[in-house]
Protein backbone atom coordinates (compact mmCIF):
# COMPACT_ATOMS: atom_id res chain seq x y z
CA UNK A 1 0.00 0.00 0.00
CA UNK A 2 2.24 2.63 1.18
CA UNK A 3 5.46 1.32 -1.10
CA UNK A 4 5.08 3.74 -3.96
CA UNK A 5 2.28 6.17 -2.87
CA UNK A 6 3.93 9.30 -0.17
CA UNK A 7 3.36 9.24 3.56
CA UNK A 8 1.89 13.01 4.01
CA UNK A 9 2.65 14.86 7.38
CA UNK A 10 -0.26 17.25 7.86
CA UNK A 11 2.09 19.91 10.01
CA UNK A 12 5.63 19.38 9.54
CA UNK A 13 7.20 20.57 12.81
CA UNK A 14 8.73 18.76 15.49
CA UNK A 15 7.17 15.31 15.61
CA UNK A 16 6.38 16.05 11.88
CA UNK A 17 10.18 16.74 10.62
CA UNK A 18 11.66 13.64 12.92
CA UNK A 19 9.14 11.39 12.27
CA UNK A 20 8.79 12.36 8.13
CA UNK A 21 12.84 12.37 8.16
CA UNK A 22 13.00 8.77 9.87
CA UNK A 23 10.57 7.13 7.36
CA UNK A 24 12.60 9.15 4.24
CA UNK A 25 16.01 7.24 5.64
CA UNK A 26 13.82 4.20 5.88
CA UNK A 27 13.10 4.75 2.11
CA UNK A 28 9.60 6.15 2.21
CA UNK A 29 8.49 8.48 -0.60
CA UNK A 30 7.36 11.64 2.02
CA UNK A 31 5.40 14.55 1.59
CA UNK A 32 5.85 17.76 4.05
CA UNK A 33 3.22 20.14 4.49
CA UNK A 34 5.34 22.92 6.38
CA UNK A 35 5.25 26.30 7.45
CA UNK A 36 7.73 28.58 5.49
CA UNK A 37 9.63 28.90 8.36
CA UNK A 38 10.84 25.34 8.79
CA UNK A 39 10.78 24.97 4.71
CA UNK A 40 13.30 27.75 4.59
CA UNK A 41 15.28 25.47 7.80
CA UNK A 42 15.62 22.64 5.49
CA UNK A 43 16.18 24.31 1.85
CA UNK A 44 19.12 25.52 3.75
CA UNK A 45 20.91 22.60 4.56
CA UNK A 46 18.65 19.58 4.56
CA UNK A 47 16.52 17.78 6.67
CA UNK A 48 18.15 15.97 9.90
CA UNK A 49 16.56 13.74 12.62
CA UNK A 50 18.94 12.93 15.10
CA UNK A 51 18.78 10.79 18.30
CA UNK A 52 19.71 10.55 21.40
CA UNK A 53 21.21 7.05 20.73
CA UNK A 54 23.97 8.85 18.70
CA UNK A 55 21.80 8.30 15.11
CA UNK A 56 22.12 11.22 12.80
CA UNK A 57 21.36 11.27 9.22
CA UNK A 58 20.92 14.49 6.61
CA UNK A 59 18.18 14.03 4.20
CA UNK A 60 18.92 16.02 0.60
CA UNK A 61 16.32 18.24 0.01
CA UNK A 62 15.36 16.85 -3.26
CA UNK A 63 15.02 13.51 -1.56
CA UNK A 64 11.86 14.99 0.30
CA UNK A 65 8.76 16.53 -1.16
CA UNK A 66 8.27 19.54 1.18
CA UNK A 67 6.08 22.48 0.54
CA UNK A 68 3.63 25.15 2.72
CA UNK A 69 0.78 24.03 -0.46
CA UNK A 70 -1.48 21.44 0.59
CA UNK A 71 -1.60 19.63 -2.79
CA UNK A 72 1.57 17.56 -1.68
CA UNK A 73 -0.82 15.29 -0.21
CA UNK A 74 -2.47 14.58 -3.79
CA UNK A 75 -1.18 11.05 -3.73
CA UNK A 76 -1.08 10.38 -0.11
CA UNK A 77 -1.71 6.65 0.89
CA UNK A 78 -1.32 7.89 4.41
CA UNK A 79 -1.27 11.22 6.33
CA UNK A 80 0.02 11.34 9.62
CA UNK A 81 -1.34 15.16 11.70
CA UNK A 82 1.12 16.24 13.56
CA UNK A 83 -0.06 19.73 14.56
CA UNK A 84 -0.70 20.79 17.95
CA UNK A 85 -4.45 20.34 19.13
CA UNK A 86 -5.83 23.35 18.65
CA UNK A 87 -5.00 23.36 14.85
CA UNK A 88 -6.47 19.81 14.24
CA UNK A 89 -9.69 20.78 12.90
CA UNK A 90 -8.54 23.50 10.40
CA UNK A 91 -5.83 20.43 9.41
CA UNK A 92 -8.69 17.92 9.33
CA UNK A 93 -10.25 20.71 6.81
CA UNK A 94 -7.08 20.70 4.52
CA UNK A 95 -6.75 16.83 4.37
CA UNK A 96 -10.59 16.46 3.33
CA UNK A 97 -9.96 19.05 0.26
CA UNK A 98 -6.27 17.49 -0.61
CA UNK A 99 -6.11 14.19 0.25
CA UNK A 100 -7.11 11.25 -1.89
CA UNK A 101 -10.42 9.74 0.24
CA UNK A 102 -9.05 6.66 0.90
CA UNK A 103 -5.98 7.93 2.26
CA UNK A 104 -5.78 6.47 5.90
CA UNK A 105 -5.72 9.67 8.50
CA UNK A 106 -3.25 8.93 11.57
CA UNK A 107 -2.87 11.54 14.75
CA UNK A 108 0.24 11.51 15.56
CA UNK A 109 -0.67 14.05 18.44
CA UNK A 110 -1.17 14.44 22.30
CA UNK A 111 -4.02 14.69 23.70
CA UNK A 112 -7.36 12.41 24.34
CA UNK A 113 -9.52 14.49 21.43
CA UNK A 114 -7.76 15.02 18.12
CA UNK A 115 -9.08 10.98 16.70
CA UNK A 116 -12.83 12.85 17.08
CA UNK A 117 -11.81 15.85 15.85
CA UNK A 118 -10.65 14.30 12.62
CA UNK A 119 -13.36 11.42 12.50
CA UNK A 120 -15.99 14.43 12.88
CA UNK A 121 -14.35 16.43 10.22
CA UNK A 122 -13.78 13.52 7.79
CA UNK A 123 -16.68 10.98 8.00
CA UNK A 124 -16.22 8.01 5.76
CA UNK A 125 -12.51 8.35 6.11
CA UNK A 126 -10.33 5.72 7.93
CA UNK A 127 -8.91 7.84 10.92
CA UNK A 128 -6.67 5.90 13.51
CA UNK A 129 -5.70 7.20 17.10
CA UNK A 130 -1.79 7.23 17.70
CA UNK A 131 0.61 8.29 20.45
CA UNK A 132 4.12 9.10 20.29
CA UNK A 133 6.04 8.23 23.62
CA UNK A 134 9.42 10.40 23.05
CA UNK A 135 10.36 13.78 22.82
CA UNK A 136 11.32 15.58 19.88
CA UNK A 137 13.48 19.05 20.05
CA UNK A 138 13.48 21.83 17.31
CA UNK A 139 17.46 22.50 17.22
CA UNK A 140 17.12 24.68 14.40
CA UNK A 141 19.09 24.08 11.03
CA UNK A 142 17.21 21.74 10.13
CA UNK A 143 17.93 19.84 12.92
CA UNK A 144 15.28 17.87 14.96
CA UNK A 145 16.61 15.94 18.23
CA UNK A 146 14.50 12.40 19.51
CA UNK A 147 15.57 13.20 22.91
CA UNK A 148 13.75 9.94 25.01
CA UNK A 149 12.77 6.81 24.10
CA UNK A 150 10.03 4.34 23.00
CA UNK A 151 7.98 3.20 20.28
CA UNK A 152 4.73 4.94 18.36
CA UNK A 153 1.84 3.13 19.41
CA UNK A 154 -1.02 3.31 16.31
CA UNK A 155 -4.60 1.67 16.70
CA UNK A 156 -4.78 -1.50 15.17
CA UNK A 157 -6.77 -2.19 11.71
CA UNK A 158 -6.78 -4.47 8.91
CA UNK A 159 -4.26 -1.99 6.77
CA UNK A 160 -1.50 -3.41 9.39
CA UNK A 161 -0.48 0.78 9.38
CA UNK A 162 1.90 0.29 12.54
CA UNK A 163 3.29 -2.75 10.69
CA UNK A 164 3.89 -0.99 7.58
CA UNK A 165 4.84 2.41 8.57
CA UNK A 166 7.62 1.05 10.70
CA UNK A 167 11.26 1.91 9.31
CA UNK A 168 14.43 1.17 11.33
CA UNK A 169 15.22 3.47 14.38
CA UNK A 170 11.45 4.39 14.39
CA UNK A 171 9.13 1.30 15.21
CA UNK A 172 5.77 1.38 15.44
CA UNK A 173 3.22 -1.15 17.39
CA UNK A 174 -0.58 -1.92 17.06
CA UNK A 175 -2.70 -1.88 19.87
CA UNK A 176 -6.67 -2.71 20.48
CA UNK A 177 -6.88 -0.16 23.13
CA UNK A 178 -5.65 3.44 22.18
CA UNK A 179 -7.94 5.05 24.18
CA UNK A 180 -6.16 3.96 27.25
CA UNK A 181 -2.62 4.17 25.58
CA UNK A 182 -3.79 7.82 24.85
CA UNK A 183 -5.67 8.81 28.71
CA UNK A 184 -2.09 6.68 29.93
CA UNK A 185 0.32 9.43 28.04
CA UNK A 186 -2.32 12.16 29.12
CA UNK A 187 -0.78 11.14 32.52
CA UNK A 188 2.49 11.80 31.73
CA UNK A 189 1.74 15.02 29.28
CA UNK A 190 0.16 16.64 33.04
CA UNK A 191 3.89 17.26 33.29
CA UNK A 192 4.34 19.35 30.51
CA UNK A 193 2.94 22.11 31.96
CA UNK A 194 5.53 21.22 35.06
CA UNK A 195 8.27 21.77 32.89
CA UNK A 196 7.28 24.66 30.54
CA UNK A 197 6.79 26.64 33.80
CA UNK A 198 10.05 25.20 35.62
CA UNK A 199 12.35 26.61 32.66
CA UNK A 200 14.28 23.49 33.42
CA UNK A 201 15.38 20.67 30.99
CA UNK A 202 13.11 17.92 32.28
CA UNK A 203 16.00 15.64 33.39
CA UNK A 204 16.89 18.04 35.83
CA UNK A 205 13.35 19.04 36.37
CA UNK A 206 12.65 15.29 37.43
CA UNK A 207 15.86 14.75 39.42
CA UNK A 208 14.37 17.21 41.59
CA UNK A 209 11.94 15.65 44.39
CA UNK A 210 9.86 19.13 44.86
CA UNK A 211 9.12 18.87 41.42
CA UNK A 212 8.11 15.38 41.59
CA UNK A 213 5.90 15.79 44.40
CA UNK A 214 3.93 18.49 41.93
CA UNK A 215 4.02 16.04 38.96
CA UNK A 216 2.35 13.36 41.74
CA UNK A 217 -0.34 15.78 42.96
CA UNK A 218 -0.97 16.13 39.32
CA UNK A 219 -1.13 12.53 38.53
CA UNK A 220 -3.60 12.02 41.63
CA UNK A 221 -5.80 14.68 40.57
CA UNK A 222 -5.83 13.07 37.11
CA UNK A 223 -5.96 9.31 38.63
CA UNK A 224 -9.34 10.48 40.22
CA UNK A 225 -11.03 12.22 37.36
CA UNK A 226 -10.10 8.82 35.35
CA UNK A 227 -11.48 6.82 37.79
CA UNK A 228 -14.69 8.62 38.19
CA UNK A 229 -15.35 8.66 34.15
CA UNK A 230 -14.12 4.74 34.63
CA UNK A 231 -11.28 4.85 32.07
CA UNK A 232 -8.67 2.99 32.75
CA UNK A 233 -5.25 4.55 31.15
CA UNK A 234 -2.41 2.24 30.09
CA UNK A 235 0.96 3.60 31.13
CA UNK A 236 3.32 4.18 28.08
CA UNK A 237 6.12 2.76 30.34
CA UNK A 238 6.28 -0.16 32.30
CA UNK A 239 5.28 1.54 35.49
CA UNK A 240 1.66 1.08 35.99
CA UNK A 241 -0.52 4.66 36.21
CA UNK A 242 -0.85 3.89 39.89
CA UNK A 243 2.47 3.11 41.24
CA UNK A 244 3.58 6.48 39.80
CA UNK A 245 2.56 9.08 42.20
CA UNK A 246 4.65 7.41 44.94
CA UNK A 247 7.16 6.62 43.22
CA UNK A 248 7.52 10.43 42.45
CA UNK A 249 7.40 11.23 45.68
CA UNK A 250 10.43 9.19 47.07
CA UNK A 251 13.51 10.96 48.19
CA UNK A 252 16.16 11.91 45.19
CA UNK A 253 18.88 9.50 46.28
CA UNK A 254 16.55 6.39 46.06
CA UNK A 255 14.35 7.75 43.62
CA UNK A 256 17.50 8.17 41.36
CA UNK A 257 19.04 4.15 42.27
CA UNK A 258 15.13 2.89 41.17
CA UNK A 259 14.41 5.19 38.27
CA UNK A 260 16.57 7.50 37.74
CA UNK A 261 19.43 5.15 35.55
CA UNK A 262 16.54 3.92 33.61
CA UNK A 263 15.11 6.69 32.26
CA UNK A 264 16.89 7.69 28.82
CA UNK A 265 16.01 11.26 28.97
CA UNK A 266 18.67 13.69 26.59
CA UNK A 267 20.62 16.30 29.06
CA UNK A 268 18.76 18.90 27.21
CA UNK A 269 15.21 17.32 26.89
CA UNK A 270 12.07 19.73 27.52
CA UNK A 271 8.50 19.76 27.18
CA UNK A 272 6.58 20.66 23.54
CA UNK A 273 4.75 23.27 26.09
CA UNK A 274 8.15 24.89 27.27
CA UNK A 275 8.97 25.06 23.61
CA UNK A 276 5.25 26.58 22.42
CA UNK A 277 6.17 29.22 25.80
CA UNK A 278 9.52 29.92 24.36
CA UNK A 279 7.81 31.08 21.03
CA UNK A 280 4.87 32.96 22.16
CA UNK A 281 2.74 29.76 20.63
CA UNK A 282 -0.69 28.50 22.53
CA UNK A 283 -0.22 25.43 24.22
CA UNK A 284 -2.05 22.56 24.74
CA UNK A 285 -3.16 23.27 28.30
CA UNK A 286 -6.59 22.85 27.43
CA UNK A 287 -6.22 19.75 25.91
CA UNK A 288 -4.25 18.43 28.78
CA UNK A 289 -4.72 19.87 32.47
CA UNK A 290 -8.08 21.47 30.72
CA UNK A 291 -9.43 17.95 30.46
CA UNK A 292 -8.75 17.43 33.93
CA UNK A 293 -10.18 20.05 35.52
CA UNK A 294 -13.55 19.83 33.17
CA UNK A 295 -14.21 16.61 34.72
CA UNK A 296 -13.40 17.36 38.34
CA UNK A 297 -16.18 20.04 37.90
CA UNK A 298 -18.55 17.44 36.12
CA UNK A 299 -18.17 15.36 38.83
CA UNK A 300 -17.93 17.62 42.01
CA UNK A 301 -13.92 16.25 42.51
CA UNK A 302 -11.28 18.64 43.18
CA UNK A 303 -8.54 19.92 41.15
CA UNK A 304 -6.91 22.98 42.82
CA UNK A 305 -3.24 22.02 40.94
CA UNK A 306 -4.58 21.21 38.05
CA UNK A 307 -6.97 24.30 38.08
CA UNK A 308 -3.41 26.64 39.17
CA UNK A 309 -1.24 25.11 36.47
CA UNK A 310 -4.16 25.92 33.63
CA UNK A 311 -4.44 29.63 35.07
CA UNK A 312 -0.38 30.16 35.24
CA UNK A 313 -0.10 28.69 31.50
CA UNK A 314 -2.74 31.02 30.54
CA UNK A 315 -0.76 33.91 32.16
CA UNK A 316 2.49 33.02 30.53
CA UNK A 317 0.48 32.80 26.90
CA UNK A 318 -0.65 36.13 27.31
CA UNK A 319 2.58 38.14 28.69
CA UNK A 320 4.38 36.00 25.63
CA UNK A 321 7.75 36.21 27.26
CA UNK A 322 8.63 32.46 26.98
CA UNK A 323 8.78 30.59 30.47
CA UNK A 324 8.57 32.58 33.90
CA UNK A 325 10.50 30.09 35.54
CA UNK A 326 8.73 29.17 38.54
CA UNK A 327 9.48 27.63 41.59
CA UNK A 328 7.18 24.64 42.65
CA UNK A 329 6.83 26.63 45.76
CA UNK A 330 5.07 29.42 43.54
CA UNK A 331 2.99 27.29 41.53
CA UNK A 332 2.00 25.40 44.57
CA UNK A 333 0.64 29.19 46.97
CA UNK A 334 -1.77 29.75 44.35
CA UNK A 335 -3.33 26.32 44.78
CA UNK A 336 -3.52 25.76 48.20
CA UNK A 337 -5.71 29.21 48.08
CA UNK A 338 -7.49 28.03 45.49
CA UNK A 339 -8.12 24.55 47.05
CA UNK A 340 -9.11 27.06 50.43
CA UNK A 341 -11.88 28.98 47.95
CA UNK A 342 -9.80 32.17 48.55
N1 LIG B 1 7.41 17.79 20.62
C1 LIG B 1 7.35 16.66 21.31
O1 LIG B 1 8.35 16.24 21.90
C2 LIG B 1 6.09 15.87 21.36
C3 LIG B 1 4.91 16.35 20.83
N2 LIG B 1 3.79 15.55 20.84
C4 LIG B 1 2.53 16.04 20.28
O2 LIG B 1 2.64 16.07 18.86
C5 LIG B 1 1.84 17.12 18.33
C6 LIG B 1 2.75 18.02 17.51
O3 LIG B 1 3.69 18.62 18.39
P1 LIG B 1 5.00 19.35 17.89
O4 LIG B 1 5.58 18.62 16.74
O5 LIG B 1 5.82 19.59 19.09
O6 LIG B 1 4.35 20.71 17.37
P2 LIG B 1 5.03 21.83 16.47
O7 LIG B 1 4.34 23.11 16.81
O8 LIG B 1 6.50 21.77 16.55
O9 LIG B 1 4.64 21.37 14.98
C7 LIG B 1 3.41 21.60 14.36
C8 LIG B 1 3.71 22.38 13.11
O10 LIG B 1 2.55 22.40 12.28
C9 LIG B 1 2.49 23.70 11.72
N3 LIG B 1 1.13 23.93 11.17
C10 LIG B 1 -0.03 24.13 11.82
N4 LIG B 1 -1.03 24.28 10.92
C11 LIG B 1 -0.46 24.18 9.70
C12 LIG B 1 -0.97 24.26 8.38
N5 LIG B 1 -2.28 24.46 8.13
N6 LIG B 1 -0.12 24.12 7.34
C13 LIG B 1 1.21 23.92 7.57
N7 LIG B 1 1.75 23.82 8.80
C14 LIG B 1 0.92 23.95 9.85
C15 LIG B 1 2.85 24.59 12.87
O11 LIG B 1 3.13 25.91 12.45
P3 LIG B 1 2.64 27.16 13.37
O12 LIG B 1 3.26 26.99 14.71
O13 LIG B 1 3.14 28.33 12.59
O14 LIG B 1 1.15 27.08 13.41
C16 LIG B 1 4.07 23.85 13.38
O15 LIG B 1 5.21 24.19 12.63
C17 LIG B 1 1.22 17.83 19.54
O16 LIG B 1 -0.06 17.30 19.81
C18 LIG B 1 2.18 17.46 20.69
O17 LIG B 1 1.57 17.49 21.95
C19 LIG B 1 3.82 14.27 21.30
C20 LIG B 1 4.98 13.75 21.84
C21 LIG B 1 6.16 14.51 21.97
C1 LIG C 1 7.49 13.16 25.43
C2 LIG C 1 6.85 14.20 26.29
C3 LIG C 1 6.15 13.52 27.44
C4 LIG C 1 7.94 15.04 26.86
O1 LIG C 1 7.49 15.91 27.79
C5 LIG C 1 5.83 14.92 25.46
O2 LIG C 1 4.87 14.31 25.08
C6 LIG C 1 5.88 16.35 25.09
O3 LIG C 1 6.89 17.03 25.26
O4 LIG C 1 4.83 16.82 24.56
Amino acid sequence: MVSGQAIGIAGAGSIGCFVGGMLAVGGRRVALLARPRVIAEIEAGGLRPTSFEGFDRTIPRDQIVLSENPSVFADAAVVLVTVKSADTAAMADVIARHAPSDAVIVSLQNGVGNTAVLRNILPGRRVLGGMVPFNVIALGDGRFHRATSGDIVIERDEARIAETLSVPGLAMRPTDNIDGVQWGKLLLNLNNALNALADLPLRTQLGMRSWRRMFAEQLAEGLAAMQAEGIKPVSPTPIPPAWMPPLLRLPDPIFELLLGRTMKIDPEARSSMWEDLQHGRRTEVDYLQGVITEIAARRGLKAPLSRRIVDLIRQAEREAKGSPGLTPEQIRFGSEREGRGE
